[in-house]
């Protein structure tokens, strides 16, 4: 039994799908996503793992079905305070070239009127958190590097201290030394702050170092849903199989 299975429901998906035009990019499926759960959705390109991402960050209102949140209806729920309880970063950081690290990770909290006291300590305990330099938070997003402006970009995620963390393709633009060292990062930070953290990835080592959990889906449907091993030693059908195959490397160690 996993160790969050007595922990409240935090998302529950039910019967929940999306449609564009003429083309359904995910769905209808149900999910369950309990408080304190680290899962990756991972699927081949196209399968619907940002849109699933999407609908649960507000951002996109679902075609069909219900989305809940501590047992209330999305659609119910005022999106701004919703909002600011997750932090949601994407592969390329999305963040503002025309204001500093610093500035970036703070806008949110200046926003809301926090104190400069209580946003400096905010600043300073979310640099040591991910391993970014205190000089750097001067600089403006051109003048860092990639991974560390993923790891700004996580900062700002973290900034009003969210319950949910949804990641999708965090790590993607990177080389595999500063991904290897940032899924370590991360493996870390999860631990430290044990929020609910959903993790978009293509690469299965990768979904199973961070996550326990992981769900598989194609062409917008949920074909497995379990650890890396039950993915290994019981794939739900031959797609799952071909799927694990087609990640070399993984069944030698990579993920282990
Ligand atoms: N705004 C949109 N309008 C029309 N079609 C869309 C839109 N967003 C996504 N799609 C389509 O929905 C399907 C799922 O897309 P989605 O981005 O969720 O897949 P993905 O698994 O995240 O892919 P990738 O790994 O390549 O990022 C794709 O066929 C995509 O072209």
């Amino acid at each position: 039994m996993s160790a969050t299975t007595h922990m409240p429901l935090l998302f529950s998906l039910h019967g929940v799908g999306q449609i564009y035009g003429a083309h359904r990019a995910l769905g209808p499926l149900d999910l369950e996503i309990r408080a304190g759960e680290q899962l990756a959705l991972i699927g081949p390109s196209g399968c619907g793992k940002s849109t699933l991402i999407r609908l649960l960050a507000g951002l996109v209102t679902p075609s069909e079905g219900t989305i809940r949140f501590h047992g209330k209806a999305l659609s119910d729920l005022d999106m701004g305070p919703y909002r600011q309880n997750l932090g949601y970063v994407i592969q390329n950081g999305g963040l503002f070239p025309h204001l500093t690290a610093a500035r970036n990770v703070t806008l949110m909290a200046r926003q809301l009127g926090w104190s400069k006291a209580r946003i400096q300590d905010r600043l300073v305990e979310l640099a040591r958190l991910v391993h970014l330099g205190e000089d750097r938070l001067a600089q403006y997003p051109a003048d860092l590097s990639g991974g560390q402006r993923q790891r700004v970009s996580l900062m700002r995620a973290l900034m009003l201290e969210p319950e949910v963390l949804l990641l999708d393709e965090p790590l993607g633009a990177l080389d595999p030394m500063i991904r290897y060292q940032l899924q370590t990062d991360l493996r870390d930070i999860f631990q430290t702050l044990g929020l609910t953290v959903i993790l978009v990835t293509h690469d299965l080592a990768e979904a199973a170092f961070l996550s326990k959990r992981i769900v598989l889906l194609r062409e917008g449907q949920l074909v497995q849903d379990g650890g890396f091993k039950d993915l290994v030693d019981h794939p739900a059908d031959p797609f799952v199989s071909a799927f694990v195959k087609a990640q070399r490397g993984v069944l030698a160690g990579g993920a282990l």
